[in-house]
């Protein structure tokens, strides 16, 4: 597969014809023996847009988000990206022999990675857990760890896997509203693969709904922040998503 960055693009923004590009991907083809899972998926994330991927279990959701990662030598098809990149996945992937600051500050160079790193803890709200082991931390304080690891990388581009898919819905609510709150500071762009209608819905600029290998559906959302449920607009389009999706229409959604 073609894989391209920003030292040899010249003018990626013209060639997408949407403003400023953080990632184009064209004709992405993945196949897992006579399984075809992706089958021409075209793909853009303007910077600092957030895009969610909403699809059903199998669709292909997390394939294309190795891909668009550089994880992935297999596939066919090219993925252009302009920028730096981070990935947080649905588990934390902490290394549990290092504290949690080194586990922040893995790979990074330069002297000032230890206040980058510091800074990038109080961000999560985890500036008291530096020295901590990450068998010491909870599942969302774990997860917050995996956010700042991220973020320290200053990234053009997030791509979230169900990041907080393993998290009670309390947490997850409090990691939607971090999320919301470190994309307006720092103007990252993201693309967030999810189960999760709502959460698309609170969070995504854009939401795609891959089918069929597909990006079948491109949905703008154009609802006011903060959003939640009770705003106009929203179960309106909860509801087309969720038809969609193929799910039965619940009495109060
Ligand atoms: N390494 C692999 N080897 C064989 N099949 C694979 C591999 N990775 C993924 N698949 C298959 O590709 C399909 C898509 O998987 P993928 O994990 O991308 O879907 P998903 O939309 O992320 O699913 P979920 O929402 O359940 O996480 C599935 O049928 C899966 O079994």
């Amino acid at each position: 597969m073609a894989t391209r960055t920003e030292s040899d693009v010249t003018d990626l923004d013209a060639a997408t014809g949407r403003g400023a590009a953080v990632v184009v991907a064209t004709g992405l083809r993945r196949t897992f023996g006579a399984a075809t899972v992706l089958n021409g998926v075209d793909l853009v994330v303007g910077r600092g847009e957030v895009v969610a991927l909403l699809g059903s279990s199998g669709s292909g959701k997390s394939t294309l988000l190795r891909i668009l990662a550089g994880l992935d030598a297999e596939a066919d098809g090219e993925v252009t990206t302009n920028g730096r990149v981070a990935v947080v996945f649905q588990e934390h992937r902490l290394m549990p022999w290092k504290r949690v600051a080194d586990n922040v500050a893995l790979g990074l160079r330069g002297a000032d990675v230890p206040e980058r790193t510091a800074a990038a803890l109080a961000e999560v709200g985890l500036a008291e857990r530096t020295r901590a082991w990450p068998a010491e931390l909870s599942g969302g304080q774990s997860q917050r760890v995996a956010v700042a690891r991220a973020l320290v990388r200053q990234p053009d581009l997030l791509l979230l896997d169900e990041p907080f898919g393993a998290l009670d819905a309390l947490t997850r609510l409090k990691m939607q509203a971090l999320l919301q709150r470190l994309r307006l500071e720092h103007g990252f762009a993201a693309l967030l693969v999810t189960h999760d209608v709502d959460e698309a819905l609170l969070l995504a600029d854009r939401i795609l709904i891959l089918d069929n290998g597909v990006i079948a559906q491109d949905v703008p959302v154009t609802l006011a922040h903060p959003r939640a449920h009770d705003r106009p607009g929203f179960s309106e389009l909860r509801r087309h998503l969720l038809a969609r999706l193929g799910v039965p229409a619940d009495p109060d959604g």
